[in-house]
């Protein structure tokens, strides 16, 4: 049995730590999926479009760190292109390989399959550049390790996507076997003597001030457990409070009693804005300060601040490369002095925690109702995961508290609506030992329902709320028109159409509060497989911070053109 170059990129794939890996087969790339079959440490699960196969495995680097998605070329790739694209946005490694055209066509002037219908089959490559950090073509299988190596190594050390395409009769071509994985997964250092500078210059730019502040952004996490346990040192080292950007949510413990909130401008949650603006020192790690997380700019920090990027750190007049987060923060820690002058004010500050009361059992369901059911759901099991999708479910997910325990997952970079279904489902397979939650609005749900079908496929008990006040809500308070409804579906039913002979989905509707805790209490029961809880409200029951939001959303979009 000759190993080949499709083993060679499996055996390469299950030491970097992927197991499930995600793939729509086509004859361009069966040959390759037969190879990865073929590793035993390496679990194919086939989905049911590319776009949602891209998503899952979006999903599954969340939760494992790496992950893997196959495709065949053009018609399964172009598709893929887009959770290649989300994985780019949100600094993951997501790793997209792409069977392609037989070697002997290439100069023929042969018309392909799957292809433009030209004789030029590059454009997907050159595509792949574009949204990637590495891009490669196998053109013969001798070149196979040194292309494969080096982009996998690139995804890993950038946390961005890699693009691999191999040629249809390359897979199975004869191939040398791997040499030591370290070659890959060898981290980079810090510079030493960039670490020791930049300690010293955010030593100095602290000291002296009287009110410093933490900012948590959402690239702390892709720097990995030992960046945030750095972090949380840090914060201990200072006393000082700590707020987290949006897309940053449960990346500091939310129970830990330095947290202030999350700073959203005039939609934070607890004072987190207040203290942020009162600061005059802002120590800013792993953020993005982007339209959508600084409210249309509206929320921008008001003081020279410095950034602690993942491979470099950023002052008011001084920058160093090549200082790594997980080192820079613990050297950090035993620089600082302790100043708690924030959370004082804080005391002074913070609100009571919001008493959130049952509505009448036979009452309507509202969106608070459906909020209070939520949070009572992440404070039933530590080991929870709430993924909120694009839609008024970022606001109200936002105003959660997590407890001990819980981890929140959202898109809001790229911000695909229906990301949360197959991204949910990756992460799932990935975490059997947590319970996965999904809050999801009508629209979104629609973008992408048939991966529900993987969840009864995989007997994955996730549950899925989805609300549904009949079309894009949040588009209508950027901006509404008729193109924001959306023909209603009959959700609960749907999901249990993909049960056929075998399956366990559950499909109930909820349109009171009490409808709505049975729901809960079923969904909580049902082991075997999916409960979506259709959660009826009025197509007007928004959040007000989504109201606030749109308003700034929509008048940063509305600036006019610079004559
Ligand atoms: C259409 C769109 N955004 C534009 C958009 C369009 N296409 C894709 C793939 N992604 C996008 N974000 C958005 S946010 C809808 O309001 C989502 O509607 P829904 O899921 O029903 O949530 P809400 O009702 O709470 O808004
Ligand atoms: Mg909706």
């Amino acid at each position: 049995q000759q190993f080949t170059v499709g083993d060679y990129l499996a055996e390469r794939l299950a030491q970097i730590g992927i197991r499930h890996h995600f793939v729509v087969p086509g004859d361009y790339n069966l040959i390759l999926l037969d190879k990865l079959q073929a590793n035993p440490d390496l679990i194919q699960v086939g989905c049911a479009n590319e776009l949602n196969c891209s998503m899952a495995a979006e999903g599954y680097a969340r939760a494992n760190g790496v992950s893997a998605c196959v495709v065949t070329f053009s018609v399964g790739a172009i598709s893929a292109f887009n959770g290649t694209g989300s994985a780019y946005a949100e600094n993951l490694p997501l790793i997209l390989i792409s069977g392609s055209p037989n070697t002997n066509d290439a100069g023929q002037y042969h018309i392909l399959h799957h292809t433009l219908g030209t004789s030029d089959y590059t454009y997907q490559f050159e595509m792949a550049k574009k949204i990637t950090c590495c891009a490669v073509a196998i053109p013969r299988a001798v070149d196979a390790p040194r292309l494969i190596d080096r982009a996998i190594r690139h995804a890993l050390l950038a946390r961005k996507p890699c693009y691999i395409e191999i040629p249809t009769n390359l897979a199975g071509a004869s191939c040398v076997r791997p040499g030591p994985i370290s070659a890959i997964t060898e981290p980079v250092a810090s510079d030493t003597g960039a670490l020791e500078a930049a300690a010293a210059c955010a030593a100095e730019y602290l000291h002296g001030k009287l009110k410093p502040v933490i900012l948590v952004g959402p690239k702390l996490r892709r720097a990995g457990g030992a960046a945030e346990q750095g972090l949380l040192k840090l914060a201990e080292a200072m006393g000082c409070a700590v707020a987290v950007q949006p897309a940053a949510k449960g990346i500091f413990p939310e129970n830990h009693p330095q947290f202030v909130g999350v700073f959203w401008g005039q939609v934070s949650t607890g004072v987190a804005d207040a203290i942020v603006h009162w600061a005059d020192a802002l120590l800013c790690v792993g953020t993005v300060f982007t339209d959508y997380s600084t409210v249309g700019w509206t929320a921008l920090p008001n003081v020279p601040f410095m950034q602690a990027e993942m491979d470099h750190v950023t002052f008011p007049g001084a920058h160093f490369s090549r200082v790594r987060l997980a080192e820079f923060l613990p050297l950090l820690a035993s620089r600082v002095d302790f100043n708690n002058t924030t959370m004082v004010e804080y005391a002074r500050l913070r609100p009571d925690p919001p008493q959130l009361c049952a509505a009448p059992s036979e009452a309507p369901l509202t969106r608070k109702e459906i909020s209070r059911q939520v949070q009572s759901m992440l404070d039933a099991n530590a080991l929870t995961t709430l993924f909120v999708d694009t839609g008024d479910s970022w606001f109200n997910g936002m105003q959660l508290r997590l407890p001990a325990g819980a981890q929140f997952e959202i898109e809001m970079q790229w911000g695909h609506i229906g990301w949360s279904i197959p991204a949910a489902f990756g992460y799932a397979l990935r975490h059997p030992e947590r319970r996965t939650i999904v809050m999801i609005g009508d629209g979104s749900f629609q973008m992408t329902a048939q991966e529900v079908s993987q969840m009864v496929r995989y007997r994955l008990p996730i549950t899925i709320v989805l609300v549904n006040n009949r079309g894009y809500t949040i588009e209508v308070e950027i901006h509404d028109g008729s193109y924001n409804k959306i023909k209603n579906w009959d959700y609960a039913m749907l999901v249990e159409a993909f049960n056929a002979e075998d399956g366990r989905a559950v499909g109930l509707k909820a349109t009171t509060a009490g409808e709505l805790e049975e729901a809960v209490k079923a969904a909580g029961e049902n082991k075997d497989g999916p409960t979506l809880i259709e959660c009826l409200i009025d197509q007007d029951d928004c959040s007000r911070e989504l109201i606030t939001w749109g308003h700034y959303v929509a008048t940063a979009n509305a600036r006019p053109p610079k004559d």
